[in-house]
């Protein structure tokens, strides 16, 4: 990927060295030997990006970045620092520099970060373009610009100019009830409900009952008609959730209200019509449940009209930073803690792993550093990693392990399921474990006992 690059600074070496460089790799690059020339060029040059020296005789390259993202805030700025200049360096991307490099920077590292902007820069220009998924209605947006994701942000918003049924696929915790939420949100029927219906959560008769309703008798317990979600919803959205665990009775349901748009209130004779849109979501393989029969191969065209498929997290690695920190901002706010800045090395650790639980674990696992941490900064270790998954990585999710409930965000709980990490990864050993947890022996057996904590043997 070429463009057009300004390179400024007043050291005439370095500048053309750099100009020789980017020019040796396909840009367009122009010079300029002080901030003021660069701004006096720039209606001239349009660059897509600028790369600028900090330290420089007359206007610092910290006021060429502030006069361009005022003027031109398209324009990349990357910023090169002086060795002592890391002050200066941080107050360079706080004013919106695209990154900054230390000197002396290496040509090869000038090549890369100019194609790395240059990509994001045409990013952010399509996800422009495309609609902002805004508030999905559950007090988040969707947050990633890794290429599948702005894919996903351009088809919600066609989806929300038309009813179309739409089937989200991916795994476990993925994000496919928040794209849900953002096709209902952005749509003209915002207004009406958006009902979340989790259809492995409820038996078979209290489903039907959920979503067609009831009347006064008709099972066991019955003791009052009953609207149901299809009802309620209006002309809004029906979230069905794990769709491929559905039994077929209801599934043939479901296909009558997709081909005639009505359905019986269980123990009705009078047909309802419904306006409501149906989204289904599965983390399930649903061409093998066709195949072995347990899944109508009708309904599973009737829902598939338009498919989504949202990507595992570790896929989508280059969004784990940006998805931590609007994650953490989240927290914080619900939570009340104090935590507002993730630390190098616990981001690293966030970047290396495989993410079985997806968003959802990103977001567990933020919840619990944030509860250890008692500063602004989670560090590493406050990252308890690998609790929210289960052995296959593929039907995991908090919601499946038991005994480690997320919401639990007691200090009680904290405390447990740290102690628990520790002591397996010492395999057992307690001294090793009040070491590295910094607490006596006593206090370690007073934990294990009080939790009833498993010591490895
Ligand atoms: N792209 C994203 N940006 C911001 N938050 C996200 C994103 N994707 C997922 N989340 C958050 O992660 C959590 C899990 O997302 P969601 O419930 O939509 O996943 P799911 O795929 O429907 O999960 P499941 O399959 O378990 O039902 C939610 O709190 C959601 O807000």
């Amino acid at each position: 990927m070429n463009g057009r690059i300004l390179v400024v600074d007043d050291e005439e070496g370095l500048r053309e060295a750099l100009a020789e460089k980017l020019r040796h790799s396909g840009h367009a690059v122009e010079t300029a030997a002080s901030a003021e020339e660069a701004l006096a060029g720039l209606s001239r040059i349009r660059p897509d990006l600028i790369v600028t020296d900090l330290m420089m005789p007359g206007l610092t390259g910290l006021e060429l970045l502030e006069k361009v993202q005022e003027s031109l805030p398209s324009v990349g700025v990357v910023v090169m620092t002086g060795n002592e200049d890391m002050a200066s360096a941080v107050a360079a991307m706080k004013a919106g520099a695209f990154d900054y490099l230390v000197k002396p920077v290496r040509l090869a590292q000038v090549d890369e970060l100019v194609v790395r902007c240059l990509r994001e820069q045409a990013l952010n220009r399509e996800a422009e373009a495309a609609p902002e998924p805004t508030d999905t209605g559950s007090g988040g947006k969707v947050v990633g610009r890794d290429p599948r994701m702005i894919e996903i942000y351009k088809m919600i918003g066609v989806l929300a100019r038309n009813r179309a049924t739409v089937m989200i696929r991916g795994e476990t915790g993925t994000g496919k009830e928040m794209v849900a939420r953002a096709i209902h949100t952005n749509s003209a029927h915002a207004d009406e409900p958006f009902v979340a219906v989790n259809c492995t959560a409820l038996s078979e008769t209290l489903l039907e009952s959920e979503l067609f309703g009831h009347v006064k008798g008709s099972f066991t317990g019955a003791v009052s008609a009953r609207r149901g979600y299809f009802e309620m919803a209006g002309s809004g959205t029906i979230f069905l959730d794990e769709i491929g665990d559905t039994s077929p009775e209801f599934q043939t349901k479901l296909l009558r209200v997709l081909q005639e748009r009505t359905f019986y209130p269980v123990g009705g004779e009078s047909p309802k019509r419904t306006e409501a849109r149906i989204i289904a979501a599965t983390h399930q393989p649903m061409e093998l449940l066709v195949e072995e029969g347990s899944f109508r191969e009708d309904l599973y065209f009737r829902l598939r009209v338009v498919e989504i498929e949202v990507p595992p997290l570790r896929e989508r690695r280059d969004d784990i930073p940006r998805l931590a920190e609007a994650l953490l901002e989240r927290i914080r706010t619900a939570t009340g803690s104090k935590a507002r800045h993730i630390g190098p090395a616990a981001m690293r650790r966030l970047l290396a792993h495989d993410w079985p639980g997806n968003v959802r674990e990103l977001e567990n696992a933020l919840t619990r550093a944030a509860v250890l941490a008692r500063g602004a900064a989670i560090d590493e270790e406050h990252l308890v990693l690998g609790l929210d998954s289960d052995a296959d990585g593929v039907t995991g999710g908090a919601r499946a392990s038991g005994r480690d409930d997320p919401d639990d965000l007691s200090l009680d709980s904290a405390i447990r399921r740290h102690v628990q990490v520790v002591l397996h990864r010492t395999d057992g050993n307690k001294s090793e474990t009040a070491r590295v947890l910094g607490i006596s022996r006593s206090r370690l057996q007073r934990y294990v006992d009080r939790f009833d904590l498993h010591v490895p043997s």
